[in-house]
């Protein structure tokens, strides 16, 4: 079980140079709660993402979780919130090409005994339609199941708080039900899970939807509850 964890967007501001993608953007994600983030490509559906995994800084405003405000992070808790709460999907599925599937699974694995992780390996492939693959090496696998084996990943690593961009882009109308279905099991195991999507099948699973389309300064405040 993961710890429950509320995530707060907080009066966000968000600018490159002179263009603003968004401003004044302020909604909370109950625990249990999984949040489509839409609107038109190039609204900043990913840097909205990336700015809550800390890979970007924020223009304005405030990224609280659990009471801590992400924003004002150091190094050294910025690689802690990275490493023990943070889970990731990202678009380039982020693995190490030319290791097994086993192997990708150890890196969110480091400090569990060999039958703890081997089990947790399993259970995670077998979620994903991957089981019995561990030992192929990911350069051989198509898209999909590269895909499959970023989520497998983070069913092993169970962080609480969960981003997704486009996390069903390679995949068939089942294995996307798929992968909805393990975000939702994230979220039922008390973790806010926010989904970069345009897919409508997954923004119609998700309890609610941020659009990021037009959020300017008149601002846009939202309440997000399981
Ligand atoms: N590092 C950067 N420097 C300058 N501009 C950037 C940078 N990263 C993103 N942008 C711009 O910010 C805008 C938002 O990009 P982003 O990828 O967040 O949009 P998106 O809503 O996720 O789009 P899509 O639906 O196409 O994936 C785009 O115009 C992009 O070119």
């Amino acid at each position: 079980m993961t710890r429950p964890t509320t995530l707060v967007v907080d009066e966000l501001s968000k600018a490159f140079g002179r263009r603003v993608l968004w401003e004044g953007l302020s909604f909370t994600v109950e625990p249990g709660s999984m949040v489509a983030l839409t609107g038109r490509s190039g609204s900043g559906k990913s840097t909205l993402l990336n700015c809550v995994g800390l890979l970007e800084p924020v223009t304005a405003g405030r990224i609280v979780v659990d009471g801590a405000d992400l924003t004002r992070f150091g190094r050294r808790r910025t690689r802690q919130f990275r490493r023990d709460a943070l889970g990731y999907l990202f678009q380039n599925y982020a693995l190490i090409d030319n290791a097994s599937i086993d192997e990708n699974l150890a890196v969110v694995a480091r400090g569990r005994g060999r039958a703890s992780r081997r089990a947790a390996f399993d259970t995670a492939l077998e979620q994903v339609g991957l089981a019995g693959r561990g030992g192929e090496p990911v350069y051989q696998l198509s898209g999909g199941e590269q895909q499959r084996v970023a989520l497998a990943r983070l069913v092993v690593k169970a962080p609480s708080v969960v981003l997704a961009d486009e996390p069903t882009g390679a995949l068939d109308h089942d294995n996307a039900d798929m992968v909805v279905a393990s975000l939702r099991s994230f979220a039922e195991g008390g973790a806010t899970v926010v989904v970069a999507t345009h897919s409508e099948q997954v923004a119609a699973a998700c309890d609610r939807r941020v659009d990021l389309d037009g959020v300017r300064t008149e601002g846009l405040t939202t309440s997000i509850g399981a």
